[in-house]
């Protein structure tokens, strides 16, 4: 993929991973994304972040068609991840840089990721800035948004953040710019991110762009470190993240379930009517269809979740577990939830599901329903009934909240 100059005398160097499905169990479809990284052409010539140890030759060569790799004077890693910094120790061989620029936990997870003491660290925190020449380079901590060691450069001259893992999207694409691509899909992409990488974070995401604002950072361009860099929608992704953030209640829901002979698929069939009938809109998601990380795409604009499985081995069924934990770890705020299931004999896996969903603090609309084999009309009649409850459940959040 060609350089593509930014601005003037800045360059994205970075490559694109075409084909990579899963992120450390984020999957999506379709595949791909970016590794962004930026040089810029000045005084100190600057390389901004890098690329997974595999691409480092398609990042040698992007740098190379500009200038040769050791006229570069200093590098600024925004951020320590393996993606963004794996070819590190092959650039430090070929750059030799003068100093890099790093937050001070970035300093200690260099050291954990490449155990290399004698590199020319210069760690940095907020408020510090670099004169690079005709431009400065100021620097923003942003802790654990989305790990400890994450920071912000901004050049206040250019008017451009680079804002490593915030306000990127996994698109693998020939085009660079937010206005050359689709918008709503590039806005499903970002928030498909955003609840796959940076739910947890939520918190730390509205104190750093309270930071942003009270700094009034003029900013017309946010270049992040995955996908798409924003210039024609850079209002537009900033009140996104806010939204995204505060997880306002909305009229919507998802129901994820799997089942073994279709009971429980019934029985989700029949909520959905109940909530329906409520005014709450729905979608229904089999586990075997849907993967953890579209759920989680799908409940990014969704206040229910209402979880059904039937009883297997005592317990639930293994997708629905994987489900579970994924979700619990995401930490979503404000959602109403209920639980469903079919079963044998023993039938636990109402009680499970009803547990999992209360220590991940889902308000949980009780009793669930509980079905013994295949449900008959009276038991489908139970399970619209439960429907209707956890719709006007969300409905009275989302009054309570206008
Ligand atoms: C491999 C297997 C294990 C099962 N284990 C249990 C169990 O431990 N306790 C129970 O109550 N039912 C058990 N069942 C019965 C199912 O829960 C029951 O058939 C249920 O109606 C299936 O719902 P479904 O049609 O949604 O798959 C098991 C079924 C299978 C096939």
């Amino acid at each position: 993929m060609p350089v593509t100059e930014i601005k003037k005398d800045i360059y994205w160097v970075g490559v694109v991973d075409w084909n990579i499905h899963d992120f450390h169990g984020y999957s999506k479809s379709p595949q791909g994304t970016t590794y962004n990284a930026y040089l810029v052409i000045d005084d100190k010539i600057t390389l901004f972040d890098s690329v997974p140890a595999k691409f480092q030759m398609d990042l040698y060569h992007q740098i190379r068609s500009i200038i040769p790799l050791e006229k570069i004077d200093y590098i600024v890693c925004n951020h320590i991840e393996p993606d963004h910094s794996g070819a590190m120790p092959f650039l430090m061989e070929k750059i030799q840089p003068e100093k890099v620029f790093c937050s001070k936990m970035g300093h200690r997870m260099l050291l954990d990721h490449f155990h290399q003491p004698d590199w020319p660290y210069h760690p940095v925190q907020t408020g510090d800035s670099i004169s690079l020449g005709k431009r400065t380079v100021q620097f923003m901590e942003t802790r654990m948004l989305h790990w400890p060691d994450s920071m912000f450069s901004y050049i206040p001259e250019e008017k451009l953040l680079i804002s490593n893992d915030a306000f990127g999207q996994n698109i693998a694409s020939s085009e660079r710019f937010d206005d050359e691509i689709d918008l709503a899909m590039l806005m499903a992409e970002a928030s498909h991110y955003y609840f796959n990488i940076v739910l947890p974070f939520s918190p730390r995401v509205i104190a750093v762009l309270d930071e942003v604002a009270k700094l009034g950072l003029e900013i017309d361009m946010i270049a992040p470190d995955h996908g798409i860099i924003w210039r024609s929608n850079v209002p537009l992704i900033l009140q996104a993240y806010r939204d995204y953030a505060e997880q306002k209640p909305n009229k919507k829901a998802v129901i994820v379930f799997d089942t073994m002979w279709h009971s429980t698929e019934k029985m989700a069939k029949a909520i959905a009517e109940g909530l329906m009938e409520e005014g709450v809109a729905v979608r229904i998601m089999h586990l075997k269809q849907y993967h953890h990380s579209d759920v989680m795409g799908a409940l990014a604009d969704a206040t229910g979740i209402i979880c059904g499985s039937p009883t297997h081995n005592n317990g639930i069924m293994p997708l629905m577990a994987d489900f579970l934990t994924y979700m619990k770890g995401l930490k979503p705020l404000g959602r109403v939830g209920a639980a469903f299931a079919s079963f044998g004999w023993s039938g636990e896996s109402l009680n499970i599901l009803t547990e999992w969903l209360k220590s991940a603090k889902i308000e949980v609309v009780e009793p669930g329903v509980k079905c013994k084999n295949v449900p008959d009309h009276a038991k489908l009649a139970e399970c619209k009934e439960l429907g209707r409850q956890v719709g006007k459940a969300i409905v009275a959040k989302v009054e309570a909240e206008a």
